[in-house]
């Protein structure tokens, strides 16, 4: 299907725009809170003379959470290495990676919550003394040396917080929460991707774009470009709302930003269900998804837009859900149990 990559908010190649990442904190739209402790613990860091405590940034993809990360390392004039949880196989891996940090580097982790146990644990020492216990010799003769590491900040990355072992949780001094972005951020985002794409872009034009957008950067980024296309087939100058709006419209990106998906979601609970409640397990059953996908792509949002309620009995539609399918909650829904 044409519209799933494009409403999703996993990466795909053409996203890799540097060009539209923000480089500074200045730069850097929406997130107010975050980005301002940010600013205050990079200033702190800096005055001491050293190295930012460990960060994790947490929330949906798409939010900026890379783009955070990379902004960290610019803003603290420290070196970037970037790698993820689950291309590190073995706890060796790591240590090397460590052990080749320079003073004051950054240490990106990616899927954080993907970390191996074995590796997991090589992060503990490191990340709380700085150091690396290494078995050195085998059976008997074997035994523990502790190697020291330079200075360093791990910026751990993850859509799944929860996910996270308590341990690797609590040695992160700087926990910081990414939450979906406003319309009037989003607007933002939009007009400030349009220069530098240099698309002639009218306010109203912006707005259409944000509000569909899934409260999402990237796919306000995304969108953006699929309205620039249309817009040049259709020979327009200007894209205004009409425009993007015929635009988003081909692109079956309803007036919330759902795209088909999420309605076949909705229209599940709703049709089969009478409203649910009903397990993950089955709506991903039905919809042919993984059940990440489910929880960490799709639902996300709809529970932001208070469409469903996630319960201990399973997703419920709520009242809003019932209205934007354009149907009435049959006798008996139990959404009244949950919507309140
Ligand atoms: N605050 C922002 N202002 C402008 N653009 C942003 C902002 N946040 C993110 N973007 C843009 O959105 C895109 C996605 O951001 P990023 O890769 O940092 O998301 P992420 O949270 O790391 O996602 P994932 O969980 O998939 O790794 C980037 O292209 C970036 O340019
Ligand atoms: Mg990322």
């Amino acid at each position: 299907m044409t519209d799933k990559p494009l409403l999703s908010p996993a990466r795909t190649p053409e996203d890799v725009d540097a060009a539209l990442r923000p480089k500074s904190l200045d730069d850097f739209v929406g997130q107010k809170a975050a980005r301002e402790n940010l600013r205050v613990f990079i200033a702190a860091a800096k005055a001491r003379g050293d190295a930012l405590d460990h960060v994790l940034f947490f929330g949906p993809p798409g939010l900026g959470k890379t783009t955070l990360a990379q902004i960290v390392a610019r803003e603290m004039g420290v070196g970037f290495r970037a790698t993820s949880g689950p291309v590190i196989a073995k706890s060796g891996d790591l240590a090397a990676l460590l052990t080749n940090l320079e003073d004051g580097d950054v240490l990106f982790i990616d899927e954080i919550h993907r970390l191996q146990p074995a590796v997991e644990e090589v992060l503990y020492p490191a990340m709380e003394d700085r150091a690396l216990d290494l078995m050195i010799g085998e059976g008997p003769s074997a035994r523990s040396v502790r190697i020291d590491l330079p200075r360093f900040t791990l910026i751990g990355a993850t859509t799944r917080q929860g996910l996270l072992t308590t341990p690797l949780r609590d040695r992160f001094g700087i926990p910081v929460r990414l939450s979906f972005y406003s319309i009037e951020e989003l607007e933002k985002v939009v007009s400030r991707a349009a220069r530098l794409l240099d698309l002639p872009l009218s306010p109203d034009g912006a707005t259409e774009v944000a509000r569909r957008s899934r409260g999402t950067p990237r796919i306000a980024g995304r969108l953006l470009r699929r309205v620039r296309d249309f817009a040049h087939a259709a020979g327009h100058d200007l894209v205004d709302a009409k425009a993007a709006d015929a635009a988003l419209n081909r692109l079956e990106v309803d007036r919330l930003g759902l795209d088909a998906m999420d309605r076949r979601y909705l229209m599940m609970i709703a049709d089969i269900y009478r409203g649910g409640p009903v397990g993950v397990e089955t709506l991903a059953a039905g919809l042919s998804e993984p059940r990440d996908t489910v929880e960490e792509v799709i639902e996300p949002y709809l529970i932001q837009l208070g469409l469903i309620a996630r319960t201990a009995r399973g997703r419920c539609l709520n009242a809003g859900g019932w209205k934007h399918l354009g149907l009435t909650p049959p006798e008996g829904a139990q959404e009244s149990l949950f919507d309140s």
